[in-house]
Parts: structure tokens; C-alpha cells; sequence
């Protein structure tokens, strides 16, 4: 039976001082308690399957090891999630996100098969497609991801250089990898897990080509697992994070595929190689959608991890005295503490409301686009963009900033925070590199701008532009609502100004695409700016909405948090703020203050706030942020883990340190 020990004193404290229902806020950030119900029965039977325990700390293992147990361990999960699932419902797509951690550590080799090949599969395939190849990918016969990016070129898609050559006389496509650079390089899973994949290919039929399209194909053989013949198949080798997540690269010679295998939701090429173009041809970036929709889920639930650590770690520890002859204080009553704590937990909350919205609106694009009807997709399209680059980019901020916040044993892998940095670090870059998505926003606010000057009605999310067209800056006020509406005011002058610098270069005589580049630090700065002035407006209005459904006490502390999401960003913007609204140096003293007020008056929910959050300590994995606070203990524990402690003198002492030493001594 394990061990349970007694809890740290000061969180013991801490949790009695907690205002309001901490299971309460769970159910509410879970969905309801169900969901929160199911979550934790699951985590549950994982914590008691003996063959998820790791005898030796990952940290550890060779690279080699590390990835062939995390393939042992996935498979165990999926056994353990399909038992689970023939007795009750589906598991949610979050839940079984987060108990993966408590598996995996990192990230699972079988990642991109949930998170992309599966959803390909029913977003780009014909009811005949998903009909042939659904059943065996969601009972993981086939294990696929989802390869696009090559040696060459991520960013910019149009201009992959894997062919698909269709051979009329068999019903075929030809693939193949005419250079090193079209080469497949990066997909999850693709190293030497997958059997299947979503090949992101050129389409030419008769010589023509007809742009980029998804096919599934086979890669490796269903018995032996051996690449079939013309595959070129591997692993790329160590990265920042992700070690587990096994990328791969990928080439084809001549590999032949049939023409059912080009998925035909959108285009099709019929028997005869005639090509049937689709309603839009931007519908086959589908998947990236959903993925970016996705990551702003992912992006709150890694501050969440991050900010549970690092506040019962502030808890916890003692250091410095605030006045002599007193005894040390807890770090978190350190007011610069405070402020790089309390954020991450607002930002949490921020993310976790955003993506409920954003989730919503993409489930109505998909609906209309069953019904042949498109028009929110640009604008779905330009907030993913933005949302994933702003929620990716906070997130990486955020998680290095607890890492910080908890000095030296911050960096220490077994407070597990450097594994969280390097995943939310990839998730700036994968999935739409950040400049590059914010670029793409801009595109939108910039034809956004052009309809509000000519008067025309726009979309929710930039119906701002036409109400500051209209009215001038309205009178300041530091209230929530006056505020969100300084930051849509400091958003739509940065567009404006974009908007003129582009207009400027064009009547000095550059070429659009020149003007374009000329003006791009303006637009990402008009993007990043749309972006908080979204993530606010939505982030108070979900709160407003849900604090009438919540007990008073909750209602309170949720608004203390949005309160202070919205005043922290004020203070970071106070240049764009004077230089875009009415806001004046007094309002910045004012709201400073107010600042101050919030920190104090969320100071005694903090612990409550992350526990919240109900990370179990097998997900978590920290040293430094388990329900018990027993760090000290933990990081000896751990550290009397490490091989070099297994025996008294090491061998490298004989080889070389001795002699070494002896000759240093003459
Ligand atoms: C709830 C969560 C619970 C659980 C989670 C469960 C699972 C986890 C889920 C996900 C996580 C899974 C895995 C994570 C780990 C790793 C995953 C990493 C995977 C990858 O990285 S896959 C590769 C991703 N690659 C990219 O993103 C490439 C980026 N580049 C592009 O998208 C494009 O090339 C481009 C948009 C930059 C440019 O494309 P283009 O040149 O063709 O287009 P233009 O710039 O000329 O624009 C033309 C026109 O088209 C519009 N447009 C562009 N894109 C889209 C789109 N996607 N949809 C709609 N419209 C689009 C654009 O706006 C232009 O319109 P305009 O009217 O002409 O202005
Ligand atoms: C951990 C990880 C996992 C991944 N998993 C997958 C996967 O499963 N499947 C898959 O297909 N891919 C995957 N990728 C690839 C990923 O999607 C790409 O790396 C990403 O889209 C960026 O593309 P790139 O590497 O070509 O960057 P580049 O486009 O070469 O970017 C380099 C620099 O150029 C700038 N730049 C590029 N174009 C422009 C522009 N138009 N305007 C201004 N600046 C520009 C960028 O801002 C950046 O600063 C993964 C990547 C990582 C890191």
C-alpha cells in the first residue's frame, strides 16, 4: 500500500483560508461535474495499472528506451481507455489529453494520430472514405499521422514539393520525392510508430498541376512493420522537447497508390483524370484549423500545470526575511511574486474561456460547411490564427516565468517544468509558425478595415473598427468594460496605421507584396493587439455570463481574476493605451493601485485557485507542485534516483579521474 503522507503545514493553511468551493470551480472549468466525474475515475484505474509505474525515472532512459516505453505505455492506455469506454461513454478529447500525461510524461508517439490523422480522415474524406479506413483508425488497426511539412518548406504550403502523379491507366497516383528538400520532415509519430499516413502532396494529372491535396497511404507493412517498397522512412533525431513524440522524416520513389486514397471530400480527380474542383480550395487546410482551435485549449491547460507548481512551490518555501527578527516568509506573500504568479492563473482562466467560445464558433463553420454554406470562414480562419499565435506565445511566457519564480529548483527537470517549456515552445512554431499566423490575421483586419471605411456591416469580431469609425473615443473610465473597449480602440488604430503605411508605400510607387513587407511589423503589432482586445472582451464576457450561474463566492473570485487579466495587460499596453484611447497618466496611477488591490485580494485563493485546477500529482510530475508540498523530501527522492548515486564511487573515478589527479600531483 503507498505511503500517505501528512500535508505541508503551510498549505494546509493556505487551503483553509480559501474563500470560495474549490470542487465547485473544478466542475466549472471541467464543463460540469460529469465530465469532472469521468476524468477522475479514469485517472484513477490508470494510477492503479502497475505497468504504468516507471522503475526508473524517464529522465534516464536513452533516447531509444524513452521512446520504446512510451510506445509500451500507449499501448496499455489505449487497452485501458477502450475497456474503459465499452462501459460508459466516449471519453472526451480533454480528458483523455490530460490523462495522457500521467502516462507519457512527454508527448505520445501516437499523438498526431488522435490530434490529426483521425480528424483528417473525417474532415477531408467522402462518407465512402471514412466508411473504408474510419472503424480501423479509431480501433488503431491503422496508426497514422499527418505529414505536410518537408525539409523545404512549412510556412508556405503551395509550394511543397511531393508529387502525385496521376496514371489514368491504372487508376493511380505515382509519389515521389524528386529532392532532398521534399523530403517529409517533422510529423509525429512518422519516425517508426505510424503504418499510415496523411501525405500532403502536388497533384499534377497530364502534366497540369492542380495544387496541393491530402492522400492516405500505406507506409510500412501491417506484419512485419518494414517501410514497403519506394518508402524512405526514419526518425529526425533529438530535439528542444517532444522526445517522445518520435518525428520522422519521409521520401517517396515511385510508390504507387489508388485513386480512392486521394481523400475527395473537396476536389476530386474521377476515373478518367478529370478534376473536379471544390467549393473552396482552402478547404483542404481544414485539419490546421481544428489543430489551432485545439492549441488554445492545450495553452490553458499548460499554464494550469505550470501556475499549480509554481503557487504551492511559493507556499511551500521560506526565503528572506520581509522584517528583521521575524522568520522567514512564504515567497508568495512577496509581492513581485504575486505578480508573476497570479497572472498565469488568470491566463489559464482567459484561455480556457476563449477556446469554449472559439470551439463553438468552429463546430458552426463545419455545420454551415455541410450545408455548402462558407461565409464565417475567413473570419474562423483569421481568430484561429491569431488566437493560437497569441495563446501559444503567452503560454511559452508564462510557463518559464513560473520556472523563474521558482529559482533554482525550477530548473531542475523533476519540477517538471522544463518538459512543459518545451512543449508549449514547439506549439509556437508547429501548427502555423507565429509571425506567420499573425500575418495571416492582418490579411483579414486589412480587408476588415477597407469594408468598415466603405461602410459596409462587418463580422462580430471586428464590428469594433465601424463603431470607432463612427463615435470618437469615448469617455474614459477604469472599468472593465471602458477598458476592453481602450484595447479594441489601441487594435483598430494599429490597423488604421498599418492600413496607411500599406496605402503610403503603394503611392510611393511599390508593388502591393512590397508595401506589404514595408508594413508587416505594423501588422503583426495590429494583430497581437486584436488579438488581446478579443481574448479580453471574450474572456470578461464569459465570466460575466457564467458568474449568474455560480455561487457568490465564486462569482467573486472569477471576477477578481478577469479584473486583474484585464488591468495587467493595461499596465503592459499603457503606451499603446495613451498613445490609441482616452486613457490618462492619473487613470494609470489609478489602475496600478487597483492592481495591487487585486493581488491582495486573490493572495488567499491562490492555492485554492490552482487546486481548482485538480491536476493529479501523476500529471503534474513535479517535485515542486504535489497536492502535499512535500518538496524537499521529493527533490531528495528524486535525486537518490539517478544512477550516479547507486554506487559509492563510479567507475570513471579508476578510469581517468585518478590517474589524472596523480599526475597532476607531480
Ligand atoms: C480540446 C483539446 C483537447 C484535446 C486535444 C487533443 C488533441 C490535441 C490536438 C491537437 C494537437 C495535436 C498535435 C500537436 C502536436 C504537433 C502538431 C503539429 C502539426 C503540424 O505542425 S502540421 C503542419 C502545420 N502547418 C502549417 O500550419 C502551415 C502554415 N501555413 C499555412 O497555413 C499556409 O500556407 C498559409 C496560410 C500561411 C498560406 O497559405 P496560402 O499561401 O495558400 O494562402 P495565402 O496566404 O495566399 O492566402 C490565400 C487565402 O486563403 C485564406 N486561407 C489561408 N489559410 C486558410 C485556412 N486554413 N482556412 C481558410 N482560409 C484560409 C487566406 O486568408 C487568404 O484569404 P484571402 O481572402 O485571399 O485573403
Ligand atoms: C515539435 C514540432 C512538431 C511538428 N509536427 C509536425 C507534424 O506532425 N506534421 C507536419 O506536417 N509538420 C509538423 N511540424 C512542422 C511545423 O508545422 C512547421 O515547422 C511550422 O509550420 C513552421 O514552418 P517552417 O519550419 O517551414 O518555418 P519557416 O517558415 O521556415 O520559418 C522560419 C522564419 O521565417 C519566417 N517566415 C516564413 N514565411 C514568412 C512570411 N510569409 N512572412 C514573414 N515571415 C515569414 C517565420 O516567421 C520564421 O521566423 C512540427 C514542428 C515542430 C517544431
Amino acid at each position: 500500500m503507498a505511503t500517505v503522507h501528512k500535508i505541508n503545514e503551510d498549505l494546509v493553511k493556505e487551503r483553509q483560508k480559501c474563500t470560495f468551493n474549490v470542487q465547485e470551480l473544478t466542475y466549472l472549468l471541467d464543463g460540469g461535474e460529469e465530465v469532472t466525474k469521468e476524468r477522475r475515475e479514469f485517472e484513477n484505474i490508470l494510477r492503479n495499472v502497475k505497468e504504468l509505474q516507471d522503475e526508473v525515472p524517464e529522465v534516464y532512459l536513452s533516447h531509444k528506451e524513452r521512446y520504446e516505453n512510451a510506445v509500451r505505455k500507449t499501448c496499455i492506455l489505449q487497452n485501458v481507455r477502450n475497456d474503459f469506454e465499452k462501459k460508459r461513454e466516449v471519453l472526451s478529447p480533454r480528458n483523455i489529453f490530460r490523462a495522457g500525461y500521467a502516462v507519457i510524461k512527454d508527448v505520445s508517439p501516437f499523438f498526431l494520430h488522435n490530434g490529426m490523422f483521425v480528424p483528417t480522415i473525417i474532415g477531408q474524406g467522402t462518407p465512402e472514405q471514412q466508411a473504408e479506413w474510419l472503424p480501423k483508425a479509431k480501433a488503431m488497426a491503422i496508426i497514422g499521422t499527418y505529414a505536410q511539412t518537408e525539409l523545404g518548406h512549412g510556412t508556405f504550403i503551395r509550394g511543397l514539393e511531393t508529387t502525385a502523379t496521376y496514371d489514368a491507366k491504372t487508376e493511380e497516383f505515382i509519389l515521389n520525392s524528386p529532392k532532398v528538400t521534399s523530403y517529409k520532415w517533422w510529423p509525429g509519430g512518422l519516425g517508426t510508430t505510424v503504418n499510415h499516413c496523411i501525405t500532403v502532396a502536388q497533384l499534377y494529372i497530364n502534366g497540369k498541376k492542380y495544387g496541393i491535396h491530402p492522400f492516405i497511404v500505406q507506409i510500412r507493412d501491417l506484419e512485419t512493420h518494414k517501410p514497403l517498397p519506394g518508402i524512405k522512412v526514419g526518425e529526425i533525431g533529438p530535439k528542444m522537447g517532444f522526445a517522445t513524440a518520435n518525428n520522422g522524416f519521409l521520401g517517396f520513389q515511385n510508390f504507387r497508390i489508388p485513386r480512392k486514397n486521394m481523400l475527395m471530400k473537396n476536389a476530386q480527380v474521377l476515373k478518367d483524370g478529370t478534376f473536379v474542383k471544390g467549393m473552396n480550395e482552402k478547404l483542404t487546410y481544414g485539419t490546421m484549423v481544428m489543430v489551432r482551435v485545439n492549441i488554445v485549449s492545450d495553452s490553458a491547460f499548460h499554464t494550469a500545470m505550470a501556475a499549480t507548481i509554481a503557487v504551492r512551490y511559493a507556499a511551500v518555501r521560506h526565503q528572506s526575511q520581509l522584517k528583521a527578527k521575524e522568520p522567514e516568509v512564504q515567497i508568495i506573500d512577496y509581492l513581485t511574486q504575486q505578480h508573476k504568479l497570479f497572472i498565469a492563473i488568470a491566463t489559464s482562466h482567459a484561455f480556457s474561456n476563449t477556446y469554449t467560445w472559439l470551439y463553438q464558433a468552429y463546430l458552426k463553420v463545419v455545420e454551415d460547411l455541410g450545408k455548402q454554406k462558407q461565409d464565417h470562414l475567413p473570419e474562423l480562419h483569421a481568430l484561429s490564427c491569431c488566437l493560437k499565435a497569441t495563446s501559444s506565445r503567452d503560454a511559452g511566457v508564462i510557463v518559464e516565468q513560473c520556472r523563474l519564480a521558482c529559482g533554482g529548483h525550477g530548473y531542475m527537470a523533476s519540477s517538471n517544468l522544463p518538459i512543459i517549456y518545451g512543449y508549449t515552445t514547439a506549439a509556437i512554431t508547429y501548427e502555423g509558425e507565429h509571425t506567420v499566423l499573425l500575418l495571416q490575421t492582418a490579411r483579414y483586419l486589412m480587408k476588415a478595415w477597407m469594408s468598415a471605411l466603405e461602410g459596409k456591416v462587418l463580422a462580430p469580431s471586428v464590428a469594433y473598427l465601424v463603431d470607432w469609425l463612427k463615435s470618437d473615443k469615448q469617455r474614459w473610465q477604469n472599468t472593465p468594460e471602458v477598458i476592453v473597449k481602450g484595447f479594441q480602440h489601441v487594435a483598430a488604430g494599429k490597423i488604421k496605421d498599418a492600413f496607411d503605411a500599406i496605402q503610403k508605400h503603394v503611392k510611393a510607387g511599390k508593388d502591393y507584396e512590397d508595401a506589404w513587407n514595408l508594413a508587416s511589423v505594423q501588422l503583426i503589432k495590429a494583430s497581437e493587439a486584436h488579438s488581446r482586445a478579443i481574448l479580453c472582451d471574450g474572456y470578461l464576457r464569459e465570466t460575466v455570463r457564467t458568474s449568474s450561474s455560480v455561487s457568490p463566492s465564486l462569482a467573486k473570485v472569477l471576477n477578481h481574476l478577469v479584473q486583474l487579466y484585464i488591468v495587467y495587460w493595461t499596465l503592459e499596453t499603457a503606451g499603446d493605451l495613451l498613445v490609441y484611447s482616452n486613457i490618462g497618466k492619473d487613470d494609470i496611477a489609478v489602475l496600478k493601485e487597483k492592481y495591487e488591490e487585486l493581488l491582495a485580494l486573490i493572495r488567499p485563493n491562490a492555492v485554492g485557485l490552482v487546486d481548482a485546477f485538480d491536476i493529479s500529482d501523476e500529471i503534474l510530475q513535479s517535485t515542486l507542485g504535489s497536492y502535499d508540498g512535500r518538496v524537499y523530501e521529493r527533490l531528495m527522492e528524486e535525486a537518490m534516483k539517478s544512477p550516479l548515486n547507486k554506487e559509492p564511487v563510479n567507475q570513471s573515478f579508476h578510469k581517468y579521474l585518478k590517474p589524472f589527479i596523480k599526475k597532476a600531483k607531480l
